[in-house]
């Protein structure tokens, strides 16, 4: 590069060769220069490269093109923004308008907003304080992981037996959080306790982070697996091909419906009619006791471009599963099954388990 040239933010292309463990998202002041530094998961499985973002114009489209995914994932990346834009913007106006952005990049995981929320309060103690802030979210993902995953194998152990041969959805891995996962660590710390039956890891359509980025991990950790197409779901589950299925979430809403990828619900639905388990994983981030049910969630709609271009198209990202096919939710603090009428306030805070 010569001396005139601008420093590039991003490699354009390039295979890095990720170390096992690598986190998702993170901060990074590679020569000297801050920046959101992320696994680039447009580009999975074929190329592993990480991206260095030095602005928050850039984190903003990372987030909107699902560079960055998941929910605790892009809460983490969201954070980080904000402590981008504290160092790297001094107007306020526009720090704010930074912040806004960053805030409403994508519409339906809590996690996002939240997290913007809450490093954003802390802007006016300064630079440092603000960057802190989001390193402390990074970290309590971090832990969050570890947590889910003890409670999920103890649950899953205890409606299954042993070595469940589990289903899950969408990508819930090291790769949607930090490092470890919300339903796909749960499969993780089952496979290194040696129960795990096995693993089908669904598509996702339509792009393919089951497909694409499950099998990327599973075959990183060496766990056999199968790959099926979301419409299969349900007759392997109702073949007895599946003991559970395990997904994670966008948002859990204050009456316990579970807002997550698109196909979750058509999988609640073949777990119910098989009488299968359906335990949805997620930290206490990503549940919002202010929304009331799943009809007062915002569904981001993608457009026909990623799916059929030049066709008029219906492309919700997610969908609602509603509570009472989910057999339990298990958080970092509690594993919960909702009855009729209950809310996240009617189960307390605590390592308590609270299946009624
Ligand atoms: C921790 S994973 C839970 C969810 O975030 C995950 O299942 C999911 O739906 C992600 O959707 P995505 O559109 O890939 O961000």
């Amino acid at each position: 590069m010569s001396s005139t040239e601008p420093p590039r933010s991003t490699p354009p292309t390039g295979n890095v060769q990720l170390p096992l463990g690598q986190r998702t998202v993170d901060w990074s002041t590679h020569a000297g220069r801050p920046a959101v530094e992320l696994i680039d998961q447009t580009a999975l499985p074929d190329v592993e490269r990480l991206l260095r973002l030095t602005t928050v114009d850039e984190v903003v489209d990372a987030i909107q093109r699902l560079a960055v995914r998941g929910a605790p994932a892009i809460g983490v990346a969201g954070g980080l923004g904000v402590a981008l834009a504290a160092v790297t913007i001094s107007d306020p106006a526009a720090r704010d308008a930074a912040v806004a952005a960053l805030r409403d990049a994508r519409p339906t995981a809590v996690n996002l907003a939240r997290a913007v929320d809450r490093v954003a309060a802390v802007l006016p103690d300064g630079p440092q304080r603000t960057l802190a802030e989001a390193l402390a979210i990074r970290d309590e993902e971090i832990a969050s992981s570890d947590s889910m995953a003890a409670y999920g194998v103890d649950l899953i152990g205890e409606l299954c037996g042993a070595e469940p041969r589990l289903l899950t959805h969408c990508n819930t891995g090291g790769l949607a959080t930090v490092t470890g996962g919300t339903a796909l660590g749960v499969v993780f710390a089952l496979h290194r306790a040696g129960r795990l039956g096995g693993v089908v890891a669904s598509e996702t359509r339509p792009l393919l982070q089951g497909a694409r980025l499950t099998t990327w991990e599973l075959g990183r950790a060496q766990i056999p697996f199968r790959v099926a197409v979301d419409g299969a779901g349900p007759f392997l589950i109702a073949r007895g091909e599946v003991d559970a299925v395990i997904i994670g979430a966008d948002r859990i809403c204050a009456n316990g419906d579970v807002v997550n990828k698109i196909g979750s619900y058509a999988h609640a639905l073949g777990a119910a009619r098989a009488g299968v388990p359906f335990v949805v994983v997620a930290p206490e981030s990503t549940v919002d006791r202010q929304t009331p049910d799943g009809g007062a969630v915002e569904i981001e709609d993608r457009g026909s471009a990623e799916l059929a271009p030049n066709l008029p198209a219906a492309n919700p990202a997610f969908d609602v599963t509603p509570f009472d096919l989910v057999t339990a939710v298990v958080t970092d603090r509690r594993v919960v099954r909702f009855a009729a009428g209950q809310t996240w306030d009617d189960i307390p805070l605590g390592p308590l388990r609270s299946l009624s």
